[in-house]
């Protein structure tokens, strides 16, 4: 797999934003929004009597979206366009409801971290993060970081240690680092951390250096 143009430790300043923070543009503040309402349908009362009206309401807007959505293949296309860093993952894509999103930087040594407080939407156990979602923002911290170590590869295993639950509505470090690369073989290590410093989970990753070609 290419880095591309993809910004590295040894060609960039430290502190070098390495994903796409949302920019304030019409369908990052939409997408915004979309977070919102998934946070507020897990909030509100159970008992409120307008959900029916907020049913039709959130179907009538994803009719007009979809009115305007062109073929699932051209849009595939257009989100491949270019070497830059992409705007629709479900972790740090500014375009995706589903990415909380988090938002990380390159430092000197080779590392990535980012801060991200989570909320109901991602929980798992009561208060909890959900041990899936803390793999999948792990996975996807430790391919940042191997891009801003100079390599890119696909994720053959993740090996994930859950240390002690992870808490929601509390600020989260993310953390990466590339630690060796054997011919086709990258390992990465990474981890999120409470405020205070406490390891909630780590993992490795496997990384093997190929391709999905982009869509053309
Ligand atoms: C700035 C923003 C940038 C952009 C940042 C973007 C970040 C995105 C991060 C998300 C990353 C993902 O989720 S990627 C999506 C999830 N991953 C996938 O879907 C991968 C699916 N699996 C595959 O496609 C394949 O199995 C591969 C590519 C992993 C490997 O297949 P291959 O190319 O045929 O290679 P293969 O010969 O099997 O393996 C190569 C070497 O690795 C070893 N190997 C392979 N798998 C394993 C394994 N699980 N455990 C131990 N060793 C293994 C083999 O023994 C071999 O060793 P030796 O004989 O050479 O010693």
């Amino acid at each position: 797999m290419s880095v591309g143009t993809h910004p590295t430790f040894e060609n960039s300043p430290p502190g070098t934003v390495l994903t796409s923070p949302p920019d304030g543009s019409a369908v990052d503040r939409a997408t915004g929004a979309a977070r919102r309402v998934v946070d507020a349908l897990l909030r509100t009362d159970r008992g409120n009597a307008n959900l029916a009206r907020v049913a039709e309401e959130l179907n009538s807007i994803a009719e007009h979206l979809e009115e305007h959505a062109p073929a699932v293949a051209e849009r595939l296309i257009d989100m491949w366009n270019g070497e830059g860093v992409t705007r629709h993952d479900p972790v740090t894509g500014p375009e995706n409801a589903l990415a909380p999103p988090l938002v990380l930087e390159g430092l000197p040594d080779g590392s990535v971290r980012g801060t991200v407080t989570l909320t109901i939407p991602y929980q798992g156990p009561p208060g909890h993060v959900h041990g899936g979602v803390s793999a999948l923002l792990l996975d996807h911290v430790l391919g940042v970081a191997n891009a801003w170590g100079g390599k890119a590869g696909m994720t053959a295993q993740l090996s994930t240690r859950y240390h002690r639950p992870t808490p929601l509505f509390e600020p989260l470090t993310l953390t990466g680092k590339l630690i060796s690369v054997d011919g086709r073989k990258i390992t990465t290590a990474g981890d999120i951390r409470t405020a205070d410093g406490q390891v909630c989970v780590s993992v490795e990753g496997l990384f093997v250096d190929k391709s999905v070609p982009r869509p053309r």
